[in-house]
């Protein structure tokens, strides 16, 4: 209830467990507190706080124009509800060298397990689009190195993003990625792969855990969990399916109600009450105040 009883630092403890398993853990992108109380209750093993889904919510396309501020804060409302790891996009870092050290710190004390740092110049834009650009493999390194020095607790989790397959090619990419775990990089998030050979080069060519993103309609095909687990992949995210999929039927169900003058018709599409108070765990709030819930539905 209020704030999951599991500290930041057992969140972390347990997904660097996880992460040894062998397992594939899957981490669905949570656009809100609500979401990431749903993908608990269903079972999955973490939750992913999208940079690309936090811009569109305020309305932006992602491209680096949110803040620490803006992005840290509602990760943090996300993982605190949630007895599972959650994990933050930090785009490029917020900013050069020492305000990537700062970020870390931060997203260290808001309780956030682990987040990834990319390697692209700032204005950035989503990896699986076309015409990226990168920062120097060492300014980099230097970031990564910050990033890593300015941790706290050694297990929050730093994921180091290359978006180099895109630009200068896949033996490029894998060598920016090899730099970056000499840097200090805990995990590396190959972006837009094109196809299940480049998934497998990473895996032989790296011995830390690594991140496989599949994300609809960009470059790289959608991959089951079995097939991820066999390439040998350690996590894989669904960053902005759960904004996806909601904001489809926001759309459908607003014209529906433009057009028949009633949201009767879409009734079933609907979480219900019910649902919804299932979800809070509203009755149990009763522990605190008898006369909270003290109705029937
Ligand atoms: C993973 C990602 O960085 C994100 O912000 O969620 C995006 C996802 C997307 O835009 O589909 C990405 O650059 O892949
Ligand atoms: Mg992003």
């Amino acid at each position: 209830m209020i704030i999951s009883p599991v500290s930041p630092q057992e969140k972390r403890k347990n997904l660097r467990q996880a992460l040894n398993s062998g397992k594939l853990l899957q981490f669905p992108g949570a656009y809100s507190p609500m979401v990431a109380m749903v993908i608990e209750q269903q079972g999955f093993e973490g939750v992913y706080v999208s940079g690309a889904v936090m811009s569109n919510d305020l309305g932006l396309p992602d491209i680096g124009m949110t803040t620490l501020t803006e992005v840290g804060q509602r990760a943090s409302q996300i993982a605190r509800v949630t007895s599972l790891p959650a994990i933050m996009d930090a785009d490029t870092g917020f900013g050069e060298t020492m305000s990537v050290a700062r970020t870390i710190k931060e997203l260290e004390y808001l309780g956030i397990a682990g987040c990834h740092l990319e390697d692209q110049i700032n204005p950035k834009r989503c990896g699986h689009l076309d015409n990226k650009q990168l920062v120097d493999r060492d300014v980099m390194c230097q970031k990564v190195r910050a990033a890593s020095d300015a941790k706290t607790d050694e297990n929050f989790l730093l994921i180091a993003r290359t978006d180099a397959r895109g630009v200068e090619g896949l033996d490029k990419a894998i060598d920016r990625a090899k730099a970056y775990v000499d840097a200090g990089a805990d995990m590396i998030f190959p972006e837009a792969m094109k196809d299940e050979r480049e998934f497998e080069a990473f895996r032989e060519a790296l011995d830390v855990p690594l991140l496989a993103n599949m994300t609809e309609f960009g470059k790289s095909r959608l991959f089951t969990t079995t097939e991820l687990e066999n390439l040998g992949y350690n996590l894989v995210i669904y960053p902005v399916t759960t904004q996806r999929l909601a904001m489809k039927a926001v759309e459908d169900g607003l014209s529906t109600i433009r057009k028949e003058g009633t949201q009767e018709s879409l009734l079933d599409n609907m979480q219900t009450r019910k649902r919804l108070y299932e979800v809070l765990d509203y009755e149990n709030y009763n522990e605190y105040d008898q006369s909270l819930y003290n109705f029937t539905l």
